[in-house]
């Protein structure tokens, strides 16, 4: 398995090792690595877009030459999972996006880019998961939020309290927190098992 953390900025790192971590706890052999340019696409198995800025990740992206290739493999299928920016990188539809700001598209929600505030804002919560009883630590910084669901292909899979936080749709998962900031890897392994 090669899995590639789009590694242009924000918390690539952390994604790496979670991602490391939920490969050794399905017992699975790969590669993690940290995804610059697109001849590194070859061969890719999964693909993860970290959290940080989405102006910036945008912006890399495309001057990169990322953008596009990556946005054709998701189309095609390739299980894709988005953290907080990266769920913004996702989205069909972003509030507060910049003008410049151009995003994938591919995922059937519409979200507000900095809804939950500044990062003196930021806060974990308890979250479930729709795959598991157990609830995991959601960590929420300078958070986008789901604010609505735009066709039914998209399903829940995560919840604060009653408010929807986390979405699968086939290949794609889009999350407003951060599980790469934890030490649990339950949601890396169920993102990991769709490239199996
Ligand atoms: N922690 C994060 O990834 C913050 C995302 C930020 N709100 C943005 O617009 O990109």
């Amino acid at each position: 398995m090669k899995v590639g953390v789009i590694g242009l900025q924000g918390d690539v790192s952390e994604h790496i090792e979670a991602t490391k971590r939920a490969m050794e706890s399905l017992g699975v052999s790969g590669d993690v690595i940290w995804l610059r340019k697109p001849e590194q696409l070859e061969g890719i198995s999964a693909i993860i877009i970290p959290g940080g800025e989405s102006t910036t990740i945008s912006r890399l992206m495309q001057k990169t030459g990322l953008f596009e290739p990556v946005k054709k493999l998701i189309e095609n299928g390739l299980p894709v999972m988005g953290t907080c920016a990266g769920l913004i990188m996702l989205s069909k539809e972003v509030v507060g996006a910049t003008p410049e700001q151009k995003f994938l598209e591919v995922l059937d929600v519409k979200v507000n880019r900095n809804a939950y505030g500044r990062q003196v804002d930021s806060f974990e919560a308890p979250v479930k998961l729709a795959f598991d009883d157990e609830p995991f630590i959601g960590v929420f910084i300078r958070a986008p939020r789901i604010l609505e669901l735009l066709s039914d292909k998209v399903k829940p899979l995560a919840w604060l309290e009653d408010r929807v936080v986390g979405v699968e749709q086939d290949n794609i998962i889009g999350l407003e927190f951060h599980p790469e900031l934890t030490d649990d890897t339950r949601v890396h392994e169920y993102f990991l098992k769709k490239a199996l």
